[in-house]
């Protein structure tokens, strides 16, 4: 803290001129002093917003240390008046000027600051670098762009007025960029800053890739730029560019929000990147403030190589306090097998849909793979109730359903995210580009399918709701071994695990009597993830390779060759290329079948254009039943590769289709029955061909001990 007032900027020393009157200040004038202080109080009764660092700049003059001036100020800061809870105190005090509070309270309705809001502005107005953690949804980005846009003006007051324009825009006016991890959370703290700025002359840009860089360009070099908001690859895309005379001599403040995924392996280099092109800090002095809702002990290390090494760590979370809000429950189905997987999520969906309290259902279901959400997306589009058309009512009507991931292009990507926020009701299926920063409003429940990538990961998707005031509710779909890993990577959550899905606990390898509406989910939900195209599924099989590595190879093999039985309706589990069977060590697990065929667009999860016949009583084939995977022309003859236990050499076991056919029929009014083998006429019939009953006898999980961790290039990347 005391450092803080020593570091001001030496852009806000400037600020000495400006033209607020003496009545802003009042507040901030000092307690009675000691001998040393009443030397500095005449120069305090002639300052502004910036007081302190002017301070600082007489007391040099007046050949008093630093460190006296620091301890004066802080010790009067901190025990005269407290700390600020109010937007309007902060004009009151003479710490923002008067339009700045206008905006936030008659614009923005805000009236009292959040607890980090409180804790940081004040630190952050006197030019320290801030490493700041707080829990999601509080407010961080007012907490740095209310500070950012106060020293801006002090440094040139009238950018205070509206409409105000210097003679020549030019892109060496840019005094702040500020770094988000992602496009759409630089969009959105572009459009929260322009609201900020709206009644001033500061202008914010926004440079994110995917977009059009000439068109960000012209804008900055026509309209000028204070603020540049922007993702680390478009900026340092920008800032190195020698013909985009985008520069920032003058910077004064440089912002990472979400810093510690900003300065983790991936991102480091490109932020490095961009630090070697901004002006030297001992040269032009600036401002780092770093945000976020998690910061892991290493990040705190690499803050103070980033800031300065007095960089001030401000928490409002304590070590060992919930990083989570208490009026978010956390709930975890725990299902059987993978195949339970989407049918869980169906039920979850259509009971919470159907919810009595007149909170509109508004769900982000979070998977780790883009393929994951690609099928996830499109068999809850093919939902349909039994028996009905696709063009009765939807069964999740009238929550629109909408995926996003990085694989979109921008302008879906936007699309996507801009009609989420908008939605009374709807289902969003996202990787993680949306987990961090996003603020969705009105989101009902977060649910989570398959185990995070870590903990931090957790708690950021499940920070999309419960923000501000407003609840919500997480939900974790955790198979059973995935929930025992689940208690190493989630220690110290408040998870409860929820035993209310009905269908998680059926046993779909197997035939049941099972009520109706359990029967009537599973038909549901089988009916509409066969119609999902075969390259959706082979892709989402392939990437689940690479995220499941921690578990033990055979019971990976065996739950994905489950999942894609007894849930997709595949008579074969998607083949693997000798070459990925080779690098993930799986030669030896049984159930893997291997393409021998290189130019199989099977192989890898790419194309496959075959549809699923879709609909009731279709069902997949082997090449000897004709019809199913037609592309793959690397199998001759009529049988499908079997379950190979020897590295691949031995084929066993899968005869081609049409041997028998299992149901999952709905049933009666006395209840469904899931039942297999056997035709049947019913139209309210999910039929399965079911060509070898030795595929779940055969098999058995277990482990060949191999633990490691997930490979991060299956994962979806930002
Ligand atoms: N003082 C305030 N009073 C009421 N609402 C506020 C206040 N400050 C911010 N908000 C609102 O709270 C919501 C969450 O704010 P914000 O997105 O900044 O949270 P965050 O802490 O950055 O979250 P995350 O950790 O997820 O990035 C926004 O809708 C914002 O407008």
């Amino acid at each position: 803290m005391f450092n803080a007032v020593r570091r001001g900027p030496a852009s806000i020393v400037k600020s000495a001129s400006s033209p607020y009157p003496t009545r802003y200040l009042s507040f901030i004038l000092p307690p009675p002093l000691t001998s040393k202080a009443s030397r500095i109080l005449p120069l305090l009764s002639t300052c502004n917003f910036s007081t302190f660092h002017v301070t600082r700049q007489r007391a040099a003059e007046a050949a008093i240390t630093e460190d006296e001036i620091d301890h004066q100020v802080t010790a009067h800061d901190a025990t005269r008046h407290g700390p600020v809870t109010r937007f309007i105190e902060l004009q009151e005090r003479g710490m923002v000027c008067p339009t700045v509070v206008k905006t936030l309270v008659e614009d923005m309705r805000l009236e009292t600051m959040t607890h980090v809001q409180s804790l940081t502005i004040n630190e952050t107005l006197k030019g320290g670098d801030v490493l700041a953690q707080a829990r999601t949804g509080t407010g961080k980005t007012l907490a740095f762009l209310i500070p950012v846009l106060q020293n801006i003006i002090n440094y040139d007051p009238k950018l205070e007025q509206r409409g105000y324009r210097p003679k020549r825009a030019s892109p060496e006016d840019i005094r702040a960029i500020i770094i988000s991890p992602t496009r759409e959370l630089a969009e959105q703290i572009g459009v929260e800053a322009s609201k900020l700025t709206r009644n001033t002359g500061v202008i914010v840009q926004t440079a994110v890739g995917g977009t059009q860089k000439s068109a960000g360009l012209r804008a900055i070099k026509n309209q000028g730029c204070h603020i540049l908001v922007g993702t680390p690859g478009r900026l340092n895309d920008i800032l190195s560019d020698p013909y985009s005379e985008v520069r920032a001599p003058n910077l004064s403040a440089f912002v990472l929000d979400e810093a510690d995924r900003l300065l983790d392996q991936g991102f480091a280099p490109a932020i490095e990147a961009i630090q070697k092109l901004l002006p030297a800090r001992t040269e032009v002095d600036r401002q780092t403030l770093l945000f976020s809702a998690t910061v892991p002990r290493e990040v705190v290390q690499i803050a103070r190589r980033i800031a300065k090494a007095d960089v001030h760590y401000l928490r409002t979370v304590q070590e060992g306090e919930q990083q989570t809000h208490e009026r978010v429950p956390q709930k975890v189905a725990v299902i059987r097998g993978l195949e339970n997987q989407a049918p869980a999520l169906v039920e979850l969906c259509t009971r919470e849909m159907a919810r009595k309290d007149g909170v509109p259902f508004k769900a982000i279901i979070y998977l780790n793979a883009t393929a994951d959400v690609s099928l996830i997306a499109s068999t809850l589009r093919n939902l349909k109730n039994p028996g009905e058309s696709i063009y009765h009512k939807h069964p999740l009507h009238p929550a629109r359903i909408i995926h996003i991931h990085a694989r979109l292009t921008q302008r879906e990507r936007t699309f996507a995210a801009e009609t989420f926020r908008r939605a009374d009701s709807a289902i969003m299926v996202s990787t993680d580009v949306t987990a961090r920063g996003m603020d969705f409003p009105n989101v009902s429940h977060i649910i989570q399918i398959g185990l995070p990538q870590d903990r931090d990961t957790y708690i950021h998707r499940l920070g999309r709701t419960g923000r501000g005031d407003k609840t919500g509710e997480g939900w974790l779909i955790l198979t059973d071994l995935e929930a025992r890993e689940g208690h190493n990577r989630l220690h110290n959550l408040p998870l409860n695990e929820d035993k209310s899905l009905e269908v998680a606990s059926v046993d779909m390898t197997q035939d049941a009597q099972l009520p109706e509406d359990v029967a009537k989910t599973l038909t549901q939900t089988i009916d509409a993830s066969r119609m999902v195209p075969l390259d959706e599924k082979s892709a989402s099989y392939h990437a689940s390779l690479g995220i499941m590595r921690w578990a033990p190879a055979r019971y990976m093999i065996q739950s994905l060759n489950n999942r894609a039985k007894y849930c997709w309706g595949m008579e074969s589990p998607p083949k693997i290329s000798s070459g990925l069977i080779g690098k993930l060590g799986l030669s030896r697990v049984p159930g893997v079948v291997r393409n021998e065929d290189r130019g199989s667009r099977f192989d890898g999860g790419r194309g496959g254009l075959s549809r699923d016949g879709g609909g009731q009583g279709s069902s997949f084939r082997g090449r000897g039943g004709g019809g199913g995977f037609s592309r793959d022309s690397g199998q001759r003859g009529g049988s499908f590769q079997g379950f190979s236990r020897d590295g691949g050499n031995r084929e066993d076991s899968f005869r081609s289709g049409g041997a028998r056919r299992d149901s999952f029929s709905q049933g009666d009014d006395r209840g469904g029955s899931f039942r297999r083998g056997g035709p049947s006429s019913d139209r309210n019939t999910y039929e399965r061909s079911d060509p070898a009953r030795r595929y779940d006898r055969t098999e058995r999980s277990g482990g060949s001990g191999r633990n490691r961790p997930a490979s991060r290039s299956f994962v979806d990347s930002y």
